[in-house]
């Protein structure tokens, strides 16, 4: 597993979708970045210019790497694993539907928690349970609570 070797690193939202207004991107972003730093020594700074460790942003289709999206639905997003230049980065598709906490759609802070799991160094788990399981299913994003598979996968790499 790659990681981080620095626990400070910074993001920055390149790009949003229409599906949702700024704010509630940037709000959803700010808690699924939480969700780790809440269980490591991981602390994430904004900011909205040059480059950052985590550049987020919304494509469709071919959108600047090898791994072109797919259309709604299959592929909803990728994130890179902890290294310099992509490295960290997430790319959500935006021929999906984001929303805020509706079920119509896909919860962004759930899609960009799994994401981010990724930016960090974690690959996918077989626990169904969990936030790293490879298929998306639905949590209450104000009371999602980060299942122990998870907890003791990023503190194996930042504990
Ligand atoms: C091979 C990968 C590029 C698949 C891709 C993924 O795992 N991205 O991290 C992905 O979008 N997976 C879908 C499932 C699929 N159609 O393969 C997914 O729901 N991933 C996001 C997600 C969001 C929230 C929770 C979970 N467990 C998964
Ligand atoms: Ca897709
Ligand atoms: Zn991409
Ligand atoms: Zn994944």
């Amino acid at each position: 597993n790659l990681k981080w070797e620095k626990n400070s690193l910074t993001y920055r939202i390149e790009s949003y979708t229409p599906d949702m207004s700024t704010a509630e991107v940037d709000e959803s972003i700010e808690k699924a970045l939480q969700v780790w730093a809440k269980v490591t020594p991981l602390r994430f700074t904004r900011i909205y210019s040059g480059t950052a460790d985590i550049m987020i942003s919304f494509g469709r289709q071919q959108h600047g790497d090898f791994y072109p999206f797919d259309g709604p639905d299959g592929t909803l997003a990728h994130a890179f694993a902890p290294s310099p230049g992509i490295g960290g980065d997430a790319h959500f598709d935006d021929d999906e539907t984001f929303t805020f906490r509706s079920t119509a759609g896909y919860v962004l802070f759930m899609v960009a928690a799994h994401e981010f799991g990724h930016s960090m160094g974690l690959s996918h788990s077989d626990d169904p349970g969990a936030l790293m399981y490879p298929v998306y299913s639905y949590r209450n994003p104000d009371t999602y609570v980060l299942p122990r598979d998870d907890v003791k996968g990023i503190q194996s790499l930042y504990g």
